[in-house]
């Protein structure tokens, strides 16, 4: 069979397979990108695009009610067909046409189908009608094919078809009761979006909510959607799970009780895309994350890179941080790293140089669009205490800044930053409070950058805008003697 040559090999064409192969093409590589369904990935059609969608109407509606004037204008409920069908346009009808056209712009080739690595540097690819292509990389590999819903062993669970976060994003009709499983930013972004369009939601959470943040967020989101009407069962995990005779769920708690839902989501965390792959031949697990060094090169045991460094992994399939936009930070670092390499220049593995993704380290960013918002950067207060740093916490309550007075008659939100008492800068920051997502980048800045407090000072934040929660988080730590 013929073999096509190329520079680089993409498998995975989501939103960081894309920009892997972007940089790669700029740098001047040939390169295909191979892809098993629609071209964009998970964020695109059945994740972060529709998921925000799904939220926004509700937040907007909820943001107006908190505002005298617009609350007695409004006197309606959401038009739940209308969401659905705003989410529609926004995943563009699962059509993948216009990234295909944004493909052939940037000079990428397309091979649709399942890619396996058949050899070193060697990818096959089947296509849905049985069609066999074989590509051969000049340089590189690189392994984006993301992840999936994980669903956990709990008896009865797997049998009865549960909906992942895939269903629950691109539902067209909006059950009457729904049962959510898990505590992080998934469960309680659709625990939100649901209780919005009027379904009965509860949710079963092992321990507390969004337990990777700062115990303040979960307990303010907690709050949030109590009073949405959602019944939060915290603590508590399934022993059973089954289908009732209507086609519904009955969820035995194995602290006892039952709970009954017309669907239950489950959204427990995520697995590897790495399972029928090819990785096994190059002493590698299927189904197990990739290591990666800062360039996304996949480490083997010995945690040198694989079989002399051809192979990348790169987005959420090495687990740094499941996120589209940290992966495509790495995307970039990777693509201009390979195209480095490939053209034989020097490739810099020092921090925050050009080819390593650095942050992925100490400054990740997230929005979770509930409402409030939980928006944060870098290490929470408990992180930076186990790694060591000596700390100081600051904390200050949104709702009492002169703009959140202004955006909302019903604020609230609370801010903290963590700070590194010997270097006198910023290692983390968390925002809760409606619309704190914008605010979240001036953190993201302060930590990157590491701008020392004092001249921190010399940033004046607006009035009366949210963002003077800055000065009041630093004059309630005091201003440092020169
Ligand atoms: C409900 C939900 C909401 C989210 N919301 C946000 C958000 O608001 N903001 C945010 O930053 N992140 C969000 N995320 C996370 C974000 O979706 C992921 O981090 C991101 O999609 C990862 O991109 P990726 O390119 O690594 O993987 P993917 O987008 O999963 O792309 C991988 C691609 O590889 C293809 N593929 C897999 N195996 C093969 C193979 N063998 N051959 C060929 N093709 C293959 C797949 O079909 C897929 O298209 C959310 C996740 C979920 C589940
Ligand atoms: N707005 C955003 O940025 C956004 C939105 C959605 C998802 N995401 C990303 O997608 C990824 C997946 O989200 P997720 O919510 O599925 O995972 P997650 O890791 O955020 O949360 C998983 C939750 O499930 C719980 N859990 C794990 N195993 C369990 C079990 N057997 N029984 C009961 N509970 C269990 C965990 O304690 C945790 O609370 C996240 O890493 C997140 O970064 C991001």
């Amino acid at each position: 069979m013929a073999t096509t040559q190329y520079d680089v090999i993409v498998i995975g064409a989501g939103a960081v397979g894309e920009n892997v192969a972007d940089r790669a093409v700029q740098g001047g590589m040939s390169t295909v990108i191979v892809e098993s369904e629609l071209v964009g990935g998970e964020c695109s059609y059945w994740a972060c695009m529709p998921s925000k969608a799904l939220l926004r109407s509700g937040a907007l509606l909820r943001a107006a009610q908190r505002v005298g004037g617009v609350a007695e204008a409004i006197t309606g409920q959401l038009d739940v067909r209308a969401v659905l069908d705003r989410r529609d346009r926004v995943t563009s009808h699962w059509k993948d046409d216009g990234q295909v056209k944004w493909l052939e712009g940037a000079g990428i080739d397309l091979v649709r189908g399942h890619a396996v690595i058949t050899a070193p540097r060697e990818v096959t690819v089947t296509a849905a009608d049985g069609t066999v292509t074989v590509l051969a990389a000049r340089h590189a590999v690189a392994v984006s094919t993301g992840s999936a819903a994980l669903l956990p062993d709990i008896p009865g669970l797997r049998e009865s078809e549960p909906w992942t976060s895939k269903d629950a994003t691109s539902a067209q009709t909006v059950p009457a009761s729904l049962a959510i499983l898990g505590g992080g930013v998934v469960a309680v972004e659709m625990a939100t979006a649901y209780a919005g369009f009027g379904t009965r939601v509860q949710l079963i959470a092992r321990s507390s909510l969004l337990r990777a943040n700062e115990p303040f967020a979960g307990e303010l989101v907690g709050d949030a959607l109590r009073a949405l009407g959602v019944t939060v069962h915290l603590d508590s995990e399934p022993s059973s799970v089954e289908r009732t005779d209507d086609d519904g769920f009955r969820i035995q708690l194995s602290g006892g009780g039952t709970i009954e839902a017309d669907e239950l989501l489950v959204a427990v965390g995520r697995v590897p895309n790495t399972i029928d792959l090819g990785l096994e031949a190059f002493g590698l697990e299927a189904g197990a994350w990739l290591d990666v060094d800062d360039t996304m090169r996949v480490l083997g045991a010995d945690g040198e890179p694989v079989d002399g460094g051809w192979l990348y992994g790169v987005g959420d399939v090495n687990h740094r941080a499941l996120l589209t936009h940290q992966g495509k930070y790495q995307a970039r670092a990777a693509g201009d790293a390979i195209a480095a390499r490939g053209n034989g220049s020097p490739v810099r593995l020092e921090p925050w140089g050009t080819y390593v993704a650095t942050a992925d380290h100490t400054a990740v960013p997230q929005v979770t669009f509930t409402d409030p918002e939980v928006a944060s950067v870098g290490l929470t207060a408990a992180a930076a205490r186990e790694a060591g740093y000596r700390i100081r916490v600051v904390d200050y309550p949104i709702s009492s800044v002169a703009g959140a007075t202004i955006a909302s008659d019903d604020y609230t939100g609370q801010a903290r930053m963590v700070v590194d008492e010997d270097r006198q800068v910023i290692l983390g920051v968390t925002f809760v409070g409606q619309d704190v997502g914008e605010l979240l980048h001036s953190a993201t800045i302060a930590v990157v950058a590491e701008v020392p407090l004092d001249r921190l000072w010399h940033a004046v934040p607006s009035y009366p805008t949210l963002s003077e929660v800055w000065l009041r988080l630093l004059e309630t730590y005091g201003r440092p003697e020169e």
